[in-house]
């Protein structure tokens, strides 16, 4: 007699072809919810440089206090919510130091923060998407800041009470680009598995590359990092085909892209290693973005065919710092305001590395909300980090923000 599976095999008549069609989707991928959270510190940039110079014990750098003001100043960041407080660097003034070993505190720190700041938004996302969270099918987390393994997504599943068939997904160090990725996979695993509710979640914390400033050793490079950089984490739930009466689709994720911009390696790097993190950030990186952004959307927007006019977009740029949103808004030619929603979220959070996009669709979501979605119809979600590499999302606002 036959094995099973040939009998299987002879008595069946679908073909791989027939499978894969019926795995597939109807409609393109929606976000379904989006939701934000930050520890609970929250610092005044003003006061910002006093705070970073007195607890790591640096006062006698008058001269780099004086300049970290100066950046501040210029940041277009009024607040930044941090996790590194005065007892955090009580219990480790190792941190200050980067010539010291830490990397072992820092990462212990962070595999208990990381995963339950990424609960408090994804648990937000949960109910505002209306179903159980056994429902999520897939879960894409992305983080610099965690190096353990099981790592953050293994936990947050236990903690938000995911099913244990759920499919993880964890993505490291790809740095301010990471939700962009993030919503990108999201969106090929919503189209590609008919019924999947996939959970998006990153979760930052700053602490992995906090330490002190260091005369003449790439200070300059600190001193940036350490104005810009803040703390947060944000959810979104992505799905085709929403339920009727259940679901509310706020986004839909029309095309996605990434591009990699030549000669740029060096630009934007992260290394751990015993001291924290370090970041080189490129001094001329606002015009290198703005030099490729119109090749970054050329790539996007002609792997479809649409020529679309730049000013008749909605925009959220990931606000990696305050001169590059002037110098993409003036690349472009947009208008004063167009990248209002970027513009919102770096006054009031800062550069949350790859989470910040979470909380400029977030912004948006707002903002169209209030206003009946009027205007724009269409729009770019856009991320930059190392490589130099860019993500761009092209989006449509969908029937759950229209007539509120
Ligand atoms: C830092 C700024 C707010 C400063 O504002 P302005 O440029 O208008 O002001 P400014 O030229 O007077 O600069 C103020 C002081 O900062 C110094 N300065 C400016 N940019 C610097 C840089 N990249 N590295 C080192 N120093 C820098 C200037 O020399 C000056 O020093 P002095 O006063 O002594 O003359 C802005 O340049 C900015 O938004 N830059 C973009 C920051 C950035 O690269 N973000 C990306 C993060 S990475 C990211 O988002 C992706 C990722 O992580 O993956």
């Amino acid at each position: 007699m036959a094995p099973a599976h040939h009998q299987a095999a002879a008595a069946t008549t679908v073909t791989t072809q027939d499978i894969r069609r019926a795995q597939r989707a109807d409609g393109p991928a929606t976000v379904l919810a989006i939701a934000t959270a930050n520890p609970e510190t929250r610092r005044s940039q003003d006061e910002y440089a006093d705070f970073y110079f007195r607890v790591t014990k640096s006062e006698h750098l008058p001269q780099l206090k004086e300049k970290l003001e100066r950046i501040c100043k210029k940041s277009g960041i009024e607040n930044r919510y941090t996790y590194v407080n005065d007892e955090v660097m009580k219990a480790h003034p190792e941190f200050s130091d980067r010539k010291l070993p830490s990397l072992d505190a820092r990462v212990e720190i962070a595999s208990n923060a990381v995963p339950e700041l990424a609960a408090a938004a994804a648990s937000m996302a949960i109910a505002e998407w209306g179903r159980p969270a056994t429902d999520i099918t897939h879960l894409i987390f992305s983080t610099y800041s965690d190096l353990k393994a099981p790592s953050s997504d293994r936990r947050l599943a236990s903690l938000l009470g995911l099913r244990h068939t759920v499919c993880r997904t964890i993505l490291s160090l790809h740095g301010c680009y990471g939700g962009c990725r993030a919503l990108q996979l999201a969106k090929e695993l919503a189209e590609n598995n008919r019924g999947a509710r996939v959970l998006v979640a990153c979760s930052e914390i700053s602490l992995i590359a906090f330490y002190g400033p260091e005369e003449g050793y790439t200070d300059t490079d600190t001193l940036v990092a350490h104005a810009l950089f803040g703390d947060g984490s944000g959810a979104v739930i992505v799905g085709a085909d929403p339920v009727d009466a259940v679901e509310r689709p706020l986004f839909e994720m029309a095309f996605a892209s990434q591009t990699t911009v030549p000669d740029s390696e060096g630009a934007i790097t992260v290394q751990h290693k015993k001291g924290g993190m370090e970041y080189h950030i490129a001094r001329g990186l606002p015009e290198m973005l703005a030099g490729n952004i119109k090749r970054c959307l050329a790539d996007a927007f002609g792997a479809i065919g649409v020529a679309a006019r730049w000013k008749d977009l909605f925009w959220a740029v990931h606000p990696g710092g305050r001169r590059i949103l002037d110098l993409i808004e003036e690349a472009l030619g947009l208008d004063n305001g167009a990248m209002a929603a970027s513009r919102q979220v770096l006054r009031e959070y800062g550069n949350m590395s790859g989470t910040t996009v979470i909380f400029v669709l977030n912004e948006l979501r707002r903002r169209f909300a209030a206003d009946g979605a009027e205007g724009a119809d269409w729009g770019a979600l856009m991320a930059f980090g190392p490589g130099i590499t860019a993500e761009t999302i092209l989006l449509r606002v969908a029937s759950g923000l229209k007539g509120n």
